[in-house]
Protein backbone atom coordinates (compact mmCIF):
# COMPACT_ATOMS: atom_id res chain seq x y z
CA UNK A 1 0.00 0.00 0.00
CA UNK A 2 0.90 3.15 -1.26
CA UNK A 3 0.66 6.51 0.42
CA UNK A 4 0.95 10.06 -0.81
CA UNK A 5 1.14 13.39 1.33
CA UNK A 6 1.12 16.22 -0.73
CA UNK A 7 2.03 19.56 1.12
CA UNK A 8 4.11 17.11 3.51
CA UNK A 9 6.34 19.84 4.80
CA UNK A 10 3.47 22.01 6.57
CA UNK A 11 1.89 22.22 9.64
CA UNK A 12 -0.63 19.07 8.88
CA UNK A 13 1.91 17.00 6.36
CA UNK A 14 4.16 16.88 8.91
CA UNK A 15 1.68 15.70 11.85
CA UNK A 16 -0.06 13.58 9.22
CA UNK A 17 3.02 11.75 8.05
CA UNK A 18 4.47 11.02 11.40
CA UNK A 19 1.32 9.28 12.59
CA UNK A 20 1.09 7.55 8.88
CA UNK A 21 4.61 5.90 9.58
CA UNK A 22 3.71 4.90 12.87
CA UNK A 23 0.42 3.44 11.63
CA UNK A 24 0.33 2.51 8.31
CA UNK A 25 -0.07 -1.28 7.95
CA UNK A 26 3.96 -2.88 7.87
CA UNK A 27 5.00 -2.87 4.52
CA UNK A 28 3.60 0.45 3.54
CA UNK A 29 5.43 3.08 1.76
CA UNK A 30 4.79 6.71 2.24
CA UNK A 31 5.43 9.34 0.19
CA UNK A 32 6.04 13.02 0.64
CA UNK A 33 5.56 16.00 -1.29
CA UNK A 34 5.56 19.29 -0.80
CA UNK A 35 7.34 22.44 -2.69
CA UNK A 36 9.38 23.35 0.21
CA UNK A 37 12.86 21.97 -0.14
CA UNK A 38 12.71 20.78 3.40
CA UNK A 39 10.94 17.51 2.41
CA UNK A 40 13.20 14.74 1.91
CA UNK A 41 14.28 16.20 5.30
CA UNK A 42 11.05 15.43 7.03
CA UNK A 43 11.58 11.83 5.52
CA UNK A 44 15.13 11.42 6.35
CA UNK A 45 13.69 12.61 9.91
CA UNK A 46 10.61 10.16 10.26
CA UNK A 47 12.87 7.20 8.56
CA UNK A 48 14.49 6.99 11.95
CA UNK A 49 11.44 6.40 13.85
CA UNK A 50 11.96 2.13 13.69
CA UNK A 51 8.16 1.06 12.04
CA UNK A 52 7.63 -1.28 8.88
CA UNK A 53 6.59 2.00 6.83
CA UNK A 54 9.10 2.97 4.21
CA UNK A 55 9.68 7.22 3.71
CA UNK A 56 10.69 9.12 0.61
CA UNK A 57 10.62 12.79 0.20
CA UNK A 58 10.47 14.64 -2.88
CA UNK A 59 10.45 18.51 -3.20
CA UNK A 60 10.34 20.52 -6.06
CA UNK A 61 7.73 22.09 -8.85
CA UNK A 62 7.18 18.64 -9.90
CA UNK A 63 4.91 16.00 -7.78
CA UNK A 64 5.23 13.02 -10.29
CA UNK A 65 8.06 11.32 -9.03
CA UNK A 66 6.03 10.98 -5.56
CA UNK A 67 2.44 9.90 -6.79
CA UNK A 68 3.55 7.04 -9.30
CA UNK A 69 2.22 3.95 -8.31
CA UNK A 70 -0.10 5.96 -5.28
CA UNK A 71 -3.03 3.99 -3.69
CA UNK A 72 -4.16 6.39 -1.50
CA UNK A 73 -3.39 10.69 -1.81
CA UNK A 74 -3.83 12.97 0.49
CA UNK A 75 -4.05 16.78 0.12
CA UNK A 76 -3.12 19.35 2.09
CA UNK A 77 -0.80 21.35 0.18
CA UNK A 78 -1.78 25.49 0.09
CA UNK A 79 -2.16 28.12 2.34
CA UNK A 80 -3.79 28.17 5.25
CA UNK A 81 -5.84 30.88 7.50
CA UNK A 82 -5.46 34.16 9.46
CA UNK A 83 -7.65 35.76 12.08
CA UNK A 84 -10.16 37.86 10.24
CA UNK A 85 -10.30 35.63 7.14
CA UNK A 86 -12.67 33.14 6.13
CA UNK A 87 -11.89 29.68 4.37
CA UNK A 88 -13.55 31.19 1.05
CA UNK A 89 -10.65 33.83 1.29
CA UNK A 90 -8.37 30.72 0.75
CA UNK A 91 -10.01 30.49 -2.33
CA UNK A 92 -7.28 32.61 -4.87
CA UNK A 93 -4.45 31.12 -4.04
CA UNK A 94 -4.82 27.05 -3.66
CA UNK A 95 -7.77 26.68 -6.37
CA UNK A 96 -4.80 27.52 -8.51
CA UNK A 97 -2.46 24.49 -5.97
CA UNK A 98 -5.17 21.53 -5.92
CA UNK A 99 -5.57 22.33 -9.79
CA UNK A 100 -2.11 21.79 -10.90
CA UNK A 101 -1.85 18.91 -8.38
CA UNK A 102 -4.86 16.53 -9.24
CA UNK A 103 -3.38 17.45 -13.15
CA UNK A 104 -0.58 15.50 -11.88
CA UNK A 105 -2.65 12.64 -10.36
CA UNK A 106 -4.95 12.50 -13.14
CA UNK A 107 -1.73 12.05 -15.08
CA UNK A 108 0.83 9.45 -12.73
CA UNK A 109 -1.89 7.83 -10.47
CA UNK A 110 -5.17 8.10 -11.96
CA UNK A 111 -7.01 5.30 -9.86
CA UNK A 112 -5.57 6.67 -6.82
CA UNK A 113 -8.01 7.31 -4.13
CA UNK A 114 -7.85 10.65 -3.43
CA UNK A 115 -8.77 13.01 -0.36
CA UNK A 116 -8.89 16.94 -0.14
CA UNK A 117 -7.66 18.68 2.71
CA UNK A 118 -7.10 22.23 1.25
CA UNK A 119 -9.34 24.76 2.16
CA UNK A 120 -12.21 26.08 1.15
CA UNK A 121 -13.24 22.16 0.95
CA UNK A 122 -16.56 22.95 -0.62
CA UNK A 123 -14.78 24.41 -3.45
CA UNK A 124 -11.13 22.66 -4.08
CA UNK A 125 -12.97 19.15 -4.11
CA UNK A 126 -15.69 20.36 -6.90
CA UNK A 127 -11.89 21.49 -8.90
CA UNK A 128 -10.54 18.19 -8.61
CA UNK A 129 -13.42 16.43 -10.13
CA UNK A 130 -13.49 18.97 -12.95
CA UNK A 131 -9.61 18.32 -13.53
CA UNK A 132 -10.72 14.62 -13.53
CA UNK A 133 -13.28 14.84 -15.54
CA UNK A 134 -11.39 17.03 -18.05
CA UNK A 135 -8.76 14.39 -18.33
CA UNK A 136 -11.35 11.15 -18.83
CA UNK A 137 -10.33 9.26 -15.55
CA UNK A 138 -12.77 10.54 -13.14
CA UNK A 139 -14.63 8.06 -10.91
CA UNK A 140 -16.65 9.74 -8.62
CA UNK A 141 -15.68 6.92 -5.78
CA UNK A 142 -12.30 7.53 -5.69
CA UNK A 143 -12.34 11.69 -4.55
CA UNK A 144 -13.58 12.82 -1.53
CA UNK A 145 -13.40 16.26 0.45
CA UNK A 146 -12.54 15.30 4.02
CA UNK A 147 -14.63 16.42 6.96
CA UNK A 148 -13.29 13.72 9.61
CA UNK A 149 -11.82 17.15 11.37
CA UNK A 150 -15.55 17.92 11.90
CA UNK A 151 -16.32 14.51 13.43
CA UNK A 152 -13.88 14.19 15.95
CA UNK A 153 -14.43 17.68 17.23
CA UNK A 154 -17.79 16.88 17.74
CA UNK A 155 -17.03 13.64 18.99
CA UNK A 156 -15.08 15.26 21.62
CA UNK A 157 -17.50 18.08 22.44
CA UNK A 158 -20.17 16.18 23.23
CA UNK A 159 -18.24 13.88 25.74
CA UNK A 160 -16.85 16.94 27.16
CA UNK A 161 -20.60 18.40 27.97
CA UNK A 162 -21.78 14.91 28.45
CA UNK A 163 -19.12 13.67 30.91
CA UNK A 164 -18.84 10.46 28.54
CA UNK A 165 -16.13 8.62 27.70
CA UNK A 166 -15.10 9.94 23.99
CA UNK A 167 -14.45 6.05 22.57
CA UNK A 168 -18.43 5.76 23.08
CA UNK A 169 -19.63 8.16 20.98
CA UNK A 170 -20.07 8.60 17.57
CA UNK A 171 -21.61 11.14 15.72
CA UNK A 172 -22.33 11.96 11.94
CA UNK A 173 -21.73 15.64 10.71
CA UNK A 174 -23.71 15.96 7.15
CA UNK A 175 -23.37 19.03 4.42
CA UNK A 176 -19.82 20.31 4.05
CA UNK A 177 -16.55 21.63 5.52
CA UNK A 178 -17.30 25.59 6.49
CA UNK A 179 -19.76 27.67 8.68
CA UNK A 180 -23.44 26.90 8.29
CA UNK A 181 -22.31 24.21 5.91
CA UNK A 182 -20.94 22.30 8.97
CA UNK A 183 -24.06 20.18 10.53
CA UNK A 184 -23.34 17.61 13.26
CA UNK A 185 -26.35 15.15 13.68
CA UNK A 186 -27.06 15.32 17.23
CA UNK A 187 -30.39 14.24 17.57
CA UNK A 188 -29.00 10.42 16.75
CA UNK A 189 -26.23 10.41 19.58
CA UNK A 190 -26.85 7.66 20.91
CA UNK A 191 -27.66 7.33 24.44
CA UNK A 192 -27.37 11.39 24.86
CA UNK A 193 -29.97 13.91 25.00
CA UNK A 194 -30.01 17.65 24.68
CA UNK A 195 -31.80 20.65 25.09
CA UNK A 196 -33.06 22.96 22.32
CA UNK A 197 -30.62 25.29 23.86
CA UNK A 198 -27.60 22.86 23.82
CA UNK A 199 -28.14 21.88 20.72
CA UNK A 200 -27.73 25.29 18.89
CA UNK A 201 -24.99 26.28 21.64
CA UNK A 202 -23.18 23.07 20.32
CA UNK A 203 -23.76 23.29 16.56
CA UNK A 204 -22.72 26.72 16.71
CA UNK A 205 -19.26 25.71 18.58
CA UNK A 206 -18.68 22.59 16.50
CA UNK A 207 -19.45 25.08 12.56
CA UNK A 208 -17.02 27.77 14.59
CA UNK A 209 -14.36 25.35 15.77
CA UNK A 210 -11.99 25.98 13.06
CA UNK A 211 -12.03 29.83 14.10
CA UNK A 212 -11.67 28.87 17.98
CA UNK A 213 -8.05 27.26 16.85
CA UNK A 214 -7.35 30.19 14.19
CA UNK A 215 -7.69 32.64 16.99
CA UNK A 216 -6.23 30.90 19.20
CA UNK A 217 -2.86 30.89 17.07
CA UNK A 218 -3.33 34.41 16.46
CA UNK A 219 -1.86 34.67 13.22
CA UNK A 220 0.03 31.57 13.32
CA UNK A 221 -1.92 29.46 11.19
CA UNK A 222 -5.23 27.11 11.68
CA UNK A 223 -5.88 23.44 12.92
CA UNK A 224 -2.53 21.42 12.28
CA UNK A 225 -2.68 18.56 14.60
CA UNK A 226 -6.22 17.85 15.26
CA UNK A 227 -6.42 17.79 11.20
CA UNK A 228 -3.07 15.48 11.25
CA UNK A 229 -5.06 13.26 13.85
CA UNK A 230 -8.41 13.55 11.94
CA UNK A 231 -6.66 13.01 8.08
CA UNK A 232 -4.39 9.76 9.58
CA UNK A 233 -8.12 8.44 10.59
CA UNK A 234 -9.91 8.79 7.65
CA UNK A 235 -6.20 7.55 5.48
CA UNK A 236 -6.22 4.83 7.39
CA UNK A 237 -10.39 4.24 6.52
CA UNK A 238 -9.15 4.21 2.86
CA UNK A 239 -6.42 2.01 3.38
CA UNK A 240 -8.80 -0.74 5.58
CA UNK A 241 -11.30 -0.44 2.85
CA UNK A 242 -8.79 -1.02 0.27
CA UNK A 243 -7.52 -3.90 2.18
CA UNK A 244 -10.89 -5.65 1.74
CA UNK A 245 -11.69 -4.71 5.78
CA UNK A 246 -15.41 -5.20 6.16
CA UNK A 247 -17.92 -2.40 7.33
CA UNK A 248 -15.67 0.64 6.99
CA UNK A 249 -17.84 3.95 7.54
CA UNK A 250 -16.70 7.34 7.83
CA UNK A 251 -18.34 10.54 6.92
CA UNK A 252 -16.90 12.20 3.89
CA UNK A 253 -17.59 15.16 1.26
CA UNK A 254 -18.33 12.83 -1.86
CA UNK A 255 -19.98 12.78 -5.12
CA UNK A 256 -22.90 10.51 -4.13
CA UNK A 257 -25.98 11.01 -5.69
CA UNK A 258 -27.02 13.62 -2.82
CA UNK A 259 -30.75 14.61 -3.45
CA UNK A 260 -28.80 18.30 -1.57
CA UNK A 261 -25.81 19.19 -3.81
CA UNK A 262 -24.06 17.65 -6.17
CA UNK A 263 -21.11 17.02 -3.21
CA UNK A 264 -22.51 16.27 -0.11
CA UNK A 265 -21.03 15.18 3.51
CA UNK A 266 -22.82 11.82 4.75
CA UNK A 267 -21.64 8.75 5.85
CA UNK A 268 -20.26 6.05 3.31
CA UNK A 269 -19.20 2.64 3.26
CA UNK A 270 -15.50 1.99 2.08
CA UNK A 271 -14.18 -0.61 0.32
CA UNK A 272 -12.07 -1.75 -2.68
CA UNK A 273 -12.82 0.46 -5.17
CA UNK A 274 -12.86 3.74 -2.59
CA UNK A 275 -16.83 4.57 -1.75
CA UNK A 276 -18.46 1.27 -1.93
CA UNK A 277 -22.10 2.69 -0.89
CA UNK A 278 -23.16 6.04 0.18
CA UNK A 279 -25.21 5.14 3.01
CA UNK A 280 -28.24 7.46 3.86
CA UNK A 281 -28.01 9.53 6.99
CA UNK A 282 -30.90 8.61 8.70
CA UNK A 283 -33.72 10.58 10.57
CA UNK A 284 -32.57 14.37 11.55
CA UNK A 285 -34.70 16.37 13.96
CA UNK A 286 -36.54 19.85 13.08
CA UNK A 287 -33.80 21.90 13.74
CA UNK A 288 -31.43 19.64 11.25
CA UNK A 289 -33.78 19.35 8.33
CA UNK A 290 -34.28 23.51 9.04
CA UNK A 291 -30.41 23.67 9.20
CA UNK A 292 -29.56 21.18 6.21
CA UNK A 293 -32.00 23.28 3.87
CA UNK A 294 -30.53 26.43 4.90
CA UNK A 295 -27.22 25.99 4.08
CA UNK A 296 -27.99 24.53 0.51
CA UNK A 297 -27.71 27.75 -1.32
CA UNK A 298 -24.22 28.14 0.29
CA UNK A 299 -22.87 24.85 -0.69
CA UNK A 300 -23.96 24.99 -3.92
CA UNK A 301 -22.50 28.30 -4.89
CA UNK A 302 -19.60 27.14 -3.02
CA UNK A 303 -19.73 24.13 -5.28
CA UNK A 304 -20.73 26.27 -8.89
CA UNK A 305 -17.24 28.57 -8.06
CA UNK A 306 -14.78 25.01 -8.07
CA UNK A 307 -16.89 23.78 -11.45
CA UNK A 308 -16.50 27.22 -12.95
CA UNK A 309 -12.94 27.51 -12.13
CA UNK A 310 -11.88 24.73 -14.01
CA UNK A 311 -14.01 25.08 -17.30
N1 LIG B 1 -10.18 19.88 5.70
C1 LIG B 1 -9.98 20.34 6.90
O1 LIG B 1 -10.72 20.00 7.84
C2 LIG B 1 -8.86 21.29 7.19
C3 LIG B 1 -8.18 21.88 6.17
N2 LIG B 1 -7.14 22.75 6.42
C4 LIG B 1 -6.47 23.33 5.27
O2 LIG B 1 -5.29 22.59 4.96
C5 LIG B 1 -4.37 23.42 4.24
C6 LIG B 1 -2.97 23.29 4.80
O3 LIG B 1 -2.91 23.78 6.11
P1 LIG B 1 -1.53 23.77 6.95
O4 LIG B 1 -0.84 22.48 6.79
O5 LIG B 1 -1.84 24.30 8.28
O6 LIG B 1 -0.72 24.89 6.14
P2 LIG B 1 0.87 25.09 6.08
O7 LIG B 1 1.10 26.45 5.50
O8 LIG B 1 1.49 24.76 7.38
O9 LIG B 1 1.34 23.99 5.03
C7 LIG B 1 0.99 24.02 3.70
C8 LIG B 1 2.11 23.37 2.92
O10 LIG B 1 1.72 23.38 1.53
C9 LIG B 1 2.90 23.57 0.79
N3 LIG B 1 2.57 24.00 -0.56
C10 LIG B 1 2.13 25.18 -1.01
N4 LIG B 1 1.95 25.14 -2.33
C11 LIG B 1 2.26 23.90 -2.73
C12 LIG B 1 2.27 23.23 -3.97
N5 LIG B 1 1.92 23.85 -5.09
N6 LIG B 1 2.65 21.94 -4.00
C13 LIG B 1 3.00 21.29 -2.87
N7 LIG B 1 3.01 21.86 -1.66
C14 LIG B 1 2.65 23.15 -1.60
C15 LIG B 1 3.70 24.61 1.58
O11 LIG B 1 5.06 24.61 1.20
C16 LIG B 1 3.45 24.15 2.99
O12 LIG B 1 4.46 23.26 3.44
C17 LIG B 1 -4.96 24.84 4.32
O13 LIG B 1 -5.61 25.13 3.11
C18 LIG B 1 -5.95 24.73 5.46
O14 LIG B 1 -6.98 25.68 5.36
C19 LIG B 1 -6.74 23.01 7.70
C20 LIG B 1 -7.37 22.41 8.77
C21 LIG B 1 -8.52 21.55 8.59
O1 LIG C 1 -10.70 26.74 9.97
C1 LIG C 1 -9.75 26.61 9.17
O2 LIG C 1 -9.32 27.50 8.43
C2 LIG C 1 -9.12 25.26 9.07
C3 LIG C 1 -10.18 24.25 9.06
O3 LIG C 1 -10.77 23.93 8.04
C4 LIG C 1 -10.65 23.74 10.36
O4 LIG C 1 -9.96 23.89 11.37
O5 LIG C 1 -11.74 23.16 10.38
Amino acid sequence: MKVAVLGAAGGIGQALALLLKTQLPAGSKLSLYDIAPVTPGVAVDLSHIPTAVEVKGFAGQDPSAALEGADVVLISAGVARKPGMDRSDLFNINAGIVKNLMEKCAATCPKALIGIITNPVNTTVAIAAEVLKAAGVYDKNRLFGITTLDVIRSETFIAELKGLDVADVNVSVIGGHSGVTILPLLSQVEGVSFTDEEVATMTTRIQNAGTEVVEAKAGGGSATLSMGQAACRFGLSLVRGLQGEKNVVECAYVDGGSEHAEFFAQPVLLGKNGVEKVLAYGDVSEFEANARDAMLDTLKADITLGVEFVK
